[in-house]
């Protein structure tokens, strides 16, 4: 008997965002199942964290034919302005770590890494405190994000985006502002805990041949500079 297939958590056609300046980035199709994991790579400007911007629910598409999150029709709720049920789905679907952290600037570490807990209404201490080893931000959890280091605050917007046990993880060069040994951590530790959650793993790096040891398929965009158009397919 054959192995069932794994549920598709995205199913895109044509979804597109152009920028004031007339740069478009298109996802072309993308059917995205769970336990995929995808590297987004190419050079700065290509389009790498529209694409996330887009897929994590967060960056309005000004375009589309077809936006399906876990059966979900998204551009129906885009259309109809459903924000309270983008925000609801976003919290409970998904983990995103950004570019530049994204930290709530007047909370403590430890409550910007709860915060997704208590939107969710769920408390997980063991977790939470496996998490904050993990990537060694212990010392600094009473602390406000502007009081530690960059490669800090990544790591902690790497502990937020998992504390949920999230189904997409999508990370927008998360290991960008850290030391190589701390790299690997954050990479290994992405890769357990989506190995164990069965979820889906989207994100991007420069960093592609540290990346790629860690058995992600690579999705190589490249914009086309005469149309100022990118056009990705995953
Ligand atoms: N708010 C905006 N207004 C106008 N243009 C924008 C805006 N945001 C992005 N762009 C343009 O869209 C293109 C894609 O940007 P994006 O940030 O997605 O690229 P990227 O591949 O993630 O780059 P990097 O690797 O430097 O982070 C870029 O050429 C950028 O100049």
């Amino acid at each position: 008997m054959s192995e069932p297939q794994p549920k598709e958590i995205f199913v895109l056609e044509k979804i597109s965002r152009q920028f004031s300046g007339g740069i478009t980035i298109e996802i072309v199709t993308a059917n995205i199942h769970l336990g995929d994991k995808i590297l987004i790579s190419g050079p700065s400007g290509c389009g790498k964290s529209t694409t996330l911007g887009m897929l994590s629910l967060a960056l309005k598409p000004d375009r589309g034919k077809k936006f399906i999150c876990n059966q979900i029709d998204v551009l129906e709720k885009w259309k109809r302005n459903k924000n309270d049920d983008l925000a609801m789905l976003r919290a409970s679907l998904f983990g995103f770590i950004p570019q530049t952290a994204g930290l709530i600037p007047f909370l403590a570490i430890q409550e910007n890494i709860q915060m997704p807990q208590r939107l969710i209404g769920k408390k997980d201490q063991d977790w939470f405190f496996y998490l904050v080893n993990r990537l060694e931000i212990q010392s600094i959890l009473s602390h406000k994000p502007h009081e530690v280091s960059v490669g800090q605050r990544q790591r902690v917007a790497v502990a937020r985006a998992l504390i949920n046990h999230p189904l997409i993880v999508l990370a927008d060069e998360p290991t960008a502002s850290v030391h190589p040994s701390l790299a690997e951590g954050i990479l290994e530790l992405l890769i357990e805990t989506i190995q164990e959650t069965g979820a889906a793993l989207i994100m991007t790096s420069h960093d592609t041949k540290r990346v790629l040891q860690y058995g992600l398929t690579e999705f190589p965009c490249q914009m086309d500079p005469q149309n100022q158009i990118t056009r990705l397919s995953l």
